[in-house]
């Protein structure tokens, strides 16, 4: 039995791993990144801010914005935040599927983790190959705790005990110093196994369907395009990246493969539709005593809380050292965050000539711009209180505090990196794929990416697309 999985990212290499526990099982690992080798180059062990080589080029159609993807081995998960934050049972529970309730989840979280301090608890793993501790928190982020603690909010130590909300330390896999991407962490253990190979530097154009089944893939290196033949392809190609080789299969909606000339295998009009991410507002203030400036980005304090509505509406809020993302900030600038992750509004993914055209979509719906301008005014209550302690200073003129919040909080949108819901799973015949991951209408033939979440969890992501990646390998190996 052959396997090509395409995309090494998050899911794809935790799924190669899990599949290639059976000797008997050969997997073909395809990433049109690079495999930088045994020795993981300092820039990818530590860094955010990579060279361009390493990330996809989309953005934002609406917008213009940037919206970085890793593009090398490890995917995302080795150019991201490393906030290890799983969501709420409720999240899963909600995606329509007893096989994706939280209870049938729990095993591939555990699975796959080895938390330093909560490991040996139910909800725990302490042998998987993703490390995951808390810091000590930072002065700064102490008398954010204490402000937090005073509009309300309680303290919670595992911010991914089922159901936690309030405030404590993030939840990170940037241990001992090192992101512990799907790189670092999952690819040394499958480079030995003489059945994986790995083929970097190897861009899939489209997967050949052949009498209904998918039979390999196309992809182009160095030397031009081939053919690998496969028994079963498993997409893994991230949420932009995998609807884009659908679409190129002749998978998508038929209207608009046949509009690019492209033969249509299977008409799937929900390609694309469904794009959902969290947004996120950004505040910057000085810190008034640069001896005590908040952590970086993912390590600090985390507030999750309820807004009040149905369906547990979410908001997360935080800060972190400014130049950790943006190297133009001051040295002491803090950047106070609150992301919005219930969003009820949707983007799209469609054909495009070079690369798929993307919109996020991000406060398109109405609710989402009352509860956006409500997380902001409450996010901006904690940052008055900090001022009036003397923490931290405010802009002359802050954007949060303008006439006309709602406009603003427009402009001032941003994506928190979390894009899901491009090839949306559904038990019943709507979705792109079926519970088992399998794409509607071609055999051997699945996603095993962020891209099948239905809905997005009230979480960072990286941890969910791993969960989703190791399943996948216990769907296919039947
Ligand atoms: C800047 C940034 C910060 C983030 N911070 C956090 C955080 O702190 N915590 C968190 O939980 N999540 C975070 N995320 C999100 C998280 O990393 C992603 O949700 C997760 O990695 C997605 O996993 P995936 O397997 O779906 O896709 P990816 O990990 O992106 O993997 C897709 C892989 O497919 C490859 N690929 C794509 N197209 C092709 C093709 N045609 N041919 C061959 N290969 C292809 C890509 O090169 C890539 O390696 C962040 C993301 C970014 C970009």
């Amino acid at each position: 039995m052959r396997t090509v999985i395409v995309g090494a990212g998050s899911a794809g290499l935790m799924c190669a791993w899990k599949l290639s526990e059976d000797p008997g099982h050969e997997v073909v690992l395809v990433d049109a990144g690079t495999d930088p080798g045994p020795e993981v180059p300092g820039e990818l062990r530590t860094e955010i801010l990579l060279p361009p080589h390493y990330y996809w080029p989309y953005a934002d159609e609406a917008t213009g914005a940037f919206l970085p993807r890793g593009k090398v081995f490890g995917g995302s998960s080795a150019v991201n935040a490393a906030a290890a934050v799983r969501g709420h049972p409720w999240c899963y529970d909600a995606w329509g599927s007893d096989l994706w309730s939280y209870e049938a989840c729990l095993p591939a979280f555990r699975a796959i983790e080895a938390d330093r301090q909560f490991g040996h608890d139910d909800h725990h793993g302490a042998d998987g190959p993703i490390a995951i501790t808390r810091y000590e928190q930072s002065a700064f982020d102490l008398a954010f705790q204490d402000t937090y603690r005073r509009h309300g909010h309680d303290p919670v130590p595992d911010h991914n005990a089922p159901g936690a909300l309030g405030f404590g330390p993030f939840p990170t896999n940037h241990v001992d110093g090192v992101r512990m991407s799907t790189l670092v962490a999952v690819l040394p253990r499958i480079r030995a196994r003489a059945h994986v190979r790995l083929l970097p530097d190897s861009e899939v154009l489209r997967v050949l369907v052949s009498g209904g089944a998918a039979c390999g893939v196309v992809l182009r290196d160095a030397r031009g395009e081939h053919l690998v033949e496969a028994d079963q392809v498993i997409l893994s190609a991230g949420t932009f990246g995998t609807p884009e080789i659908l679409f190129q299969s002749g998978i998508g909606p038929a209207d608009a493969l046949r509009a690019a000339w492209i033969p249509v295998v299977t008409d799937a009009p929900q390609l694309g539709t469904n794009l959902s991410d969290h947004v996120l507002f950004q505040m910057n203030v000085e810190v008034t005593d640069a001896s005590e400036l908040p952590m970086p980005g993912g390590r600090g304090t985390l507030l999750t809380y309820e807004l009040p509505g149905e369906n547990h509406p979410q908001a997360q809020m935080f800060a972190y050292h400014a130049p950790f993302f943006d190297p133009t900030a001051a040295p002491d600038t803090a950047a106070v965050a609150a992301a919005l992750v219930t969003p009820e509004s949707r983007g799209r993914l469609t054909l495009g000539r070079g690369r798929a055209k993307v919109r996020l979509g991000h406060l398109s719906d109405p609710l989402d711009r009352v509860r956006a301008a409500d997380i902001v005014t409450r996010a901006a209550d904690l940052v008055d209180d900090l001022a009036a302690q003397g923490r931290v200073k405010l802009p002359d003129s802050p954007w949060w505090r303008g006439e006309d919040l709602s406009e603003a909080c427009r402009a001032q949108a941003l994506t928190y990196h979390h894009p899901v819901g491009t090839c949306r799973m559904s038990r019943d015949g709507d979705g792109v794929v079926d519970e088992y991951l399998r794409v509607r209408g071609v055999e051997g033939l699945s996603v095993a990416d962020a891209s099948v979440m239905p809905t997005v969890p009230r979480a960072h992501t990286n941890l969910a697309a791993m969960m989703i990646g190791y399943r996948a390998a216990t769907f296919a190996a039947r």
